[in-house]
C-alpha cells in the first residue's frame, strides 16, 4: 500500500483548525487565551471514537513542555469535533489531533442493545473478557494495578457465562471509564500535521500608540531635542492615555543626498534630513543620532517610559543613507548598478533619493541577514521590546520570515508592526509570516458600506487567525484628505472610530491639535512635515482635541471589550451616516454598544437596532445604558434606540448595565 493511502488511517481526521496555508505558518493568539481546535473526524461502521488534542509549548525552550492531551468532543454528533487547551504564557505552541475507536466502548454499546431485546450474549461476553484482559495488560504496563484488577476481575465474571452480575458488570460506565484509559493506541491516527500557534503577549492585542519625533521634544523649532527633553513629554503622552510611544529612527542621519524641507531634495546648511536616512560617521543602526544622547540615555528613556506605563516602540528601517559606515565596510551588501554605483531606494511612486537598499539575496545575505538581526538583539538589549518595520512589503518576504522567528525564538515577547501600505495579499503575506501587528486600510475608508466590509474581513477568521489591524488616522507621511477638509469634528470622528473599532490604534503628533495643512492641494504630505524639520508644537493650541482623544483611552482602558480584537459586531441604523456596533466579552462582563457619525459637519439622526439576544437581554427587559463621552445615564427597552451625533459628540458609546434580582433590591452589573 502506497504511504499516502496508509496514512489515511481507519479512522479519518480532515479538516483540522484553525490552520493557516496547510501549516505553514502559525495561527496568533494572546496570552491567557485557550485554542479550540475543531476536526471533522470519523470511521468506517459505528465504532465509538475517540479524539484527543496533542499540544505542548515549544518556545521559549526554558519553558517548553513534553506533550500533553486534552479530550475532544463531538456534541452535535455530526462528526465535528472540538476541544480547547490553554495558551498559559508568550511563546510557540505545537498542536495535533489524535483520534482511535475505542472497541471496547463499542462492544458495551452493542452488548446492551442485544440484552435490550433479549438475545443471547454468551459468545459476546467470552469477546469482552478477551478485550478486558487485554486492556488490563496495558494498565499493568502503565503501573496501574488497582485498574487491572478491576478489569480482570470483569473478566473472570464475563467468562463464567450470562448472568445477571456478569450483565450488569458489562454495561457499567465506571468499567467502560476504566478500559476506555487503556484502549488500543496501535490503531490510532494521528493527523499528519503538527501545527503551530504563536502566543503574544497582551500588549499585540491591545495598545494605544502615539507617535512624536524627539528631536522637536524642545518644542520651540529651532533646537535639536534629546532623550531628556522627550522624557519631559512622558506626562503628556500619559495623560492622553496612550501606551506606546512609537519613535521615528533615532539614528544618525546621513549628509549626502540629505533631504530639505518639505522634501526637497537640497538640504541647506541647518536642515536636519529625514531620520529615515539611516547613517553617517558616527554610526549607523546601532547608534544613537550624537544630538538627542547617547545609549544610555536612550536606555533610561526607555526605562523612564517604562516605570511610567509606556513601552517604547522603535523603527526598523532596514537601509542606509550613503555615509552609513557599511557602505564602506560591506560594499557587497548593496545593489549595484551596472555602472558600479549604489541603487537608490522607492516604494513607488515614491522616491527615496536619499537612501540605498541593501542586496537581500546577493552573495552576501549569509552576512548581512545575521547583522540585520543583530540590530534588532542589540536594541531588545537595551529594553525595547516593540519595533514599527519601516517598508516591509519591499524587502524578501524569507527575510522576515526568517528574522522574526529567530527572534521570537529567543524573545517571543518581541512585537513586530509591518508599516505597509500595499495591495492586500502582500499585506497578509506578511501578517502570516509573523508580523504581530499591521497598519491597514482603514485611513482611506470614509463610508459606512466599505468600512464595514472590511472591517467584517479584518476581524472574523481567517483573516483575525492571523492578522491584527493597527488603526491609524493619520502618520508623519499621511493626512488624509478628509482630514484637510473637516475641522475638528473630522478629527474627532476618525479617533473615535480607530480607537473603538480596532483594539490597537495610533495618531501620530498634531491630530490632537487638528493639524491639517497639506503640503499642496490633492497631496497627503502635511505642509513642513517634520520628517524634514524641527517642529514647534504649541499643544496647549486653541481648538485641540487633547481632552477628547484622552477620553476614548481612558474608555478603552476601563472597558475590557475594546481591548479585545475579534469581538466586534455591527448592527443596524437607518442613517447612512451613522454605523453601530457592538464589542463584548465573551464571558459577557463587559459589553459595549457604539454609534459613530461619518459626518464631521451637521448633525445626524438615527434609529438604532440593539441586539438584544446577543447581550443577553430579554425584549421586554429594561435595562441601563451609561454613554461615557458624556457621561449620562438612561433606561433603555426594547430593540431599538435613538441616536443624535454632532461635529462635537460624533460618537456615542453605551456601556450597558443590567439589572439583576438580588435578595435585597435590584442592583446592576455590567
Ligand atoms: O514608503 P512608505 O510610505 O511606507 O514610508 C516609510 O518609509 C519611507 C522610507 O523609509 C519613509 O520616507 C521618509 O524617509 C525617506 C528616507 O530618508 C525619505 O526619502 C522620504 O522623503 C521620507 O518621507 C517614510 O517616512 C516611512 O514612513
Amino acid at each position: 500500500m502506497s504511504e499516502r493511502i496508509e496514512r489515511i488511517g481507519s479512522t479519518v481526521i480532515e479538516n483540522v483548525r484553525p490552520q493557516l496555508d496547510a501549516g505553514r505558518w502559525p495561527v496568533k493568539r494572546v496570552e491567557g487565551e485557550s485554542l479550540t481546535v475543531q476536526a471533522d473526524i470519523f470511521k468506517e461502521g459505528h465504532d465509538v471514537l475517540v479524539a484527543v488534542v496533542r499540544w505542548r509549548q515549544s518556545v521559549p525552550r526554558s519553558q517548553a513542555t513534553e506533550w500533553a492531551e486534552v479530550p475532544m468532543s463531538s456534541p452535535k454528533g455530526n462528526d465535528l469535533w472540538e476541544g480547547s487547551f490553554p495558551l498559559t504564557s508568550n511563546g510557540r505552541y505545537e498542536y495535533t489531533v489524535e483520534a482511535w475507536p475505542d472497541f471496547f466502548a463499542t462492544w458495551v454499546t452493542e452488548i446492551k442493545r442485544k440484552v435490550d431485546v433479549g438475545r443471547d450474549v454468551r459468545s459476546e461476553l467470552l469477546e469482552g473478557a478477551a478485550m478486558l484482559r487485554a486492556h488490563a495488560e496495558r494498565a499493568r504496563q502503565d503501573g496501574n494495578p488497582d485498574d487491572a484488577e478491576r478489569m480482570l476481575k470483569a473478566a473472570t465474571l464475563f467468562d463464567q457465562g450470562m448472568s445477571p452480575n456478569a450483565i450488569a458488570a458489562a454495561v457499567d460506565p465506571e468499567l467502560k471509564r476504566v478500559a476506555s484509559r487503556y484502549a488500543d493506541r496501535s490503531v490510532a491516527t494521528r493527523y499528519d500535521r503538527v501545527l503551530e500557534v504563536f502566543v503574544d503577549r497582551e500588549k499585540a492585542r491591545y495598545g494605544s500608540w502615539y507617535e512624536f519625533f524627539p528631536r522637536s521634544a524642545p518644542r520651540d523649532g529651532r533646537t535639536h531635542g534629546t532623550f531628556k527633553d522627550a522624557e519631559k513629554w512622558l506626562p503628556y503622552v500619559q495623560s492622553l492615555g496612550f501606551d506606546v510611544i512609537y519613535l521615528p529612527p533615532v539614528h544618525p542621519i546621513g549628509l549626502k543626498a540629505r533631504k530639505g524641507k518639505n522634501n526637497s531634495l537640497t538640504a541647506g546648511p541647518d536642515d536636519v534630513g529625514s531620520p529615515w536616512a539611516i547613517g553617517g560617521p558616527e554610526g549607523g543602526h546601532k547608534a544613537i543620532h550624537p544630538q538627542l544622547g547617547t545609549l544610555e540615555d536612550f536606555a533610561r528613556f526607555v526605562k523612564e517610559a517604562n516605570a511610567q506605563g509606556i513601552e517604547i516602540a522603535m523603527d526598523l528601517a532596514y537601509q542606509c543613507s550613503p555615509d552609513h559606515p557599511y557602505v564602506k565596510e560591506h560594499p557587497e551588501w548593496f545593489l549595484h548598478r551596472p555602472d558600479g554605483t549604489i541603487k537608490t531606494a522607492e516604494n513607488p511612486p515614491k522616491r527615496y533619493e536619499d537612501i540605498v537598499n541593501f542586496d537581500w539575496l546577493g552573495p552576501a545575505r549569509d552576512t548581512l541577514w545575521p547583522e540585520l538581526k543583530s540590530v534588532v538583539m542589540h536594541w531588545v538589549n537595551l529594553g525595547v521590546r516593540i519595533f514599527r518595520v519601516d517598508n516591509p512589503h519591499t524587502k524578501p518576504m524569507q527575510f522576515w520570515a526568517w528574522m522574526i522567528r529567530e527572534v521570537q525564538t529567543e524573545r517571543p515577547d518581541i512585537i513586530f508592526l509591518a508599516e505597509a501600505f500595499t495591495r492586500p495579499k502582500v499585506m497578509k503575506a506578511l501578517a502570516k509570516l509573523g508580523f504581530g501587528q499591521s497598519y491597514s486600510y482603514f485611513t482611506w475608508r470614509n463610508f459606512k458600506a466599505e468600512m464595514q466590509e472590511y472591517l467584517e474581513e479584518l476581524t472574523q477568521p481567517p483573516v483575525s487567525d492571523y492578522m491584527r489591524a493597527n488603526f491609524w488616522p493619520n502618520t508623519p507621511d499621511i493626512l488624509p484628505e478628509f482630514l484637510q477638509r473637516s475641522g475638528p469634528g473630522g478629527f474627532r470622528l476618525r479617533a473615535a472610530m480607530a480607537a473603538t473599532l480596532s483594539s490597537v490604534w495610533g495618531m501620530y503628533c498634531g491630530y490632537e491639535l487638528c493639524e491639517g495643512t497639506p503640503v499642496a492641494p490633492g497631496k497627503e504630505e502635511y505642509l513642513d512635515s517634520e520628517k524634514y524639520e524641527l517642529k514647534a508644537w504649541d499643544l496647549d493650541r486653541p481648538g485641540n482635541i487633547r481632552d477628547y482623544i484622552a477620553r476614548l483611552n481612558g474608555i478603552r482602558q476601563r472597558h475590557r471589550a475594546f481591548q479585545l480584537y475579534d469581538n466586534l459586531r455591527f448592527h443596524p441604523s437607518e442613517n447612512e451616516q451613522v454605523m453601530f456596533y457592538s464589542k463584548r466579552t465573551p464571558d459577557g462582563t463587559s459589553q459595549v454598544l457604539v454609534a459613530v457619525s461619518f459626518d464631521p459637519y451637521n448633525a445626524q439622526d438615527s434609529v438604532l437596532y440593539v441586539p438584544l439576544e446577543e447581550l443577553g437581554i430579554q425584549p421586554d427587559e429594561t435595562y441601563q445604558v451609561h454613554e461615557l463621552m458624556t457621561d449620562t445615564r438612561s433606561l433603555w427597552q426594547g430593540p431599538t434606540a435613538q441616536v443624535r451625533l454632532t461635529p462635537e459628540q460624533p460618537a456615542a458609546i453605551w456601556a450597558i448595565y443590567r439589572f439583576r434580582r438580588s435578595e435585597q433590591a435590584f442592583d446592576y452589573y455590567e
